[in-house]
């Protein structure tokens, strides 16, 4: 790992001749197991997820963790939407009344996030990222990459639940390969673009990742508009609703003017996105109690200063999703106009 002092807050290194942004990766990447004698075995009340609300990575595991019903096994804790010098911070008392779970940090009362990786790693050298999978029974932590942490989910606290949550497969073995071949596209051109575009710091950079994640999202737009919906597969749930969710409930509200991804926003150029957004936001509780809007607009426009260095947060849009039944005004005029 390098030993060069680098600003947390610094997203590409200022002295960078290329100005893209590179995702480093997680280091923490064990598992929690219903094998006999694993190290993490399914426990009631023994882990818990720290998290942000802004972070698109921190809400797949939330989304799954609701789904799943797993609330009694995994509690978690939110941390304050800013994030300065030092990394995510927790909230302090006097904050943390300002919604559920944004709390001072309930296990060991730490100040910030890198106190718990330094708490369980004292060498530790990566960066302190959002979501966090600990394990409160031997203090380490077990997993920091979302996209494993939402696969445990899935299936290694079955034998615990009850039915109704057991029968839910969130990676069934007949869609595996298509979710594959789906994620590696919408990881990298469109869970990842929207980054790759908005953290660049050259004017090639950006608009090399903006024209990939626009061809992406066509890609994605094209799949809804000729599938039978609500999901993205069909009438099952999975993986992939969940993996391009976070990305594009946020895309309207932030990503088009803060990362300028604004080629087309979702709500007037991506009709089957569109809908199926708001299937899920207005209709699956897990998808609504988990998007707050709030923490993704201030955390975004306050954070990165690198981009926005006055950290001002623009009004709009208004709202930051629409009702199921309302279009903006021209896309609602063009849909008149074609009955
Ligand atoms: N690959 C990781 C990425 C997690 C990640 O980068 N989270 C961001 C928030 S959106 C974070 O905590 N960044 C803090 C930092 O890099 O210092 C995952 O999917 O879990």
């Amino acid at each position: 790992m390098s030993s060069v002092v680098k600003k947390i807050t610094d997203w590409v290194d200022p002295k960078s001749k290329s100005g893209e942004f590179n995702r480093p990766q997680s280091v923490f990447r064990n598992f929690i197991s219903k094998q006999p004698g694993a190290e993490f075995p399914p426990e009631k009340g023994r882990y818990h997820l720290y998290v942000s609300y802004a972070c698109p990575w921190a809400h797949r595991a939330l989304i799954t963790r609701q789904l799943k019903g797993l609330e009694d096994f995994v509690s978690f804790t939110v941390v304050h939407f800013h994030m300065g010098e030092k990394g995510w911070r927790f909230a302090t008392t006097e904050e943390q009344n300002v919604q559920e779970h944004v709390t001072p940090d309930p296990i060991h009362g730490f100040a910030y996030l890198r106190d718990v990786y330094h708490h369980v790693s004292p060498n530790y050298e990566g960066r302190y990222t959002v979501p966090t999978l600990y394990d409160k029974k031997t203090q380490k932590i077990v997993n920091n990459e979302s996209s494993e942490i939402i696969r445990m989910f899935y299936t290694e606290f079955d034998d615990l639940l009850p039915e109704k949550y057991k029968n839910l497969v969130l990676y069934p073995e007949d869609l595996r390969q298509e979710i594959e071949g789906t994620n590696e596209w919408t990881y990298n051109d469109i869970n990842n673009g929207v980054y790759k575009a908005g953290f660049a710091t050259s004017q090639e950079a950006y608009e090399k990742n903006v024209v990939v994640l626009f061809t992406a999202l066509d890609r994605a737009e094209k799949h809804l508009a000729s599938s039978p919906g609500p999901f993205y597969f069909g009438d099952r749930l999975t993986e992939a609703d969940i993996r391009l969710y976070t990305t594009i409930a946020r895309f309207d509200p932030v990503y088009v003017q803060h990362f300028k991804c604004n080629i087309r926003d979702i709500r007037s150029g991506y009709p089957a996105l569109h809908r199926w957004l708001r299937h899920l936001y207005w209709t699956i509780p897990a998808f609504h109690d988990t998007t707050k809007f709030e923490h993704i607009k201030l955390h975004y426009t306050k954070s990165h200063t690198q981009i926005n260095p006055r950290s001002i947060t623009p009004v709009g849009p208004e709202p930051p999703i629409l009702p199921v039944d309302q279009e903006v005004n021209a896309v609602a005029a063009a849909l008149s106009g074609k009955k």
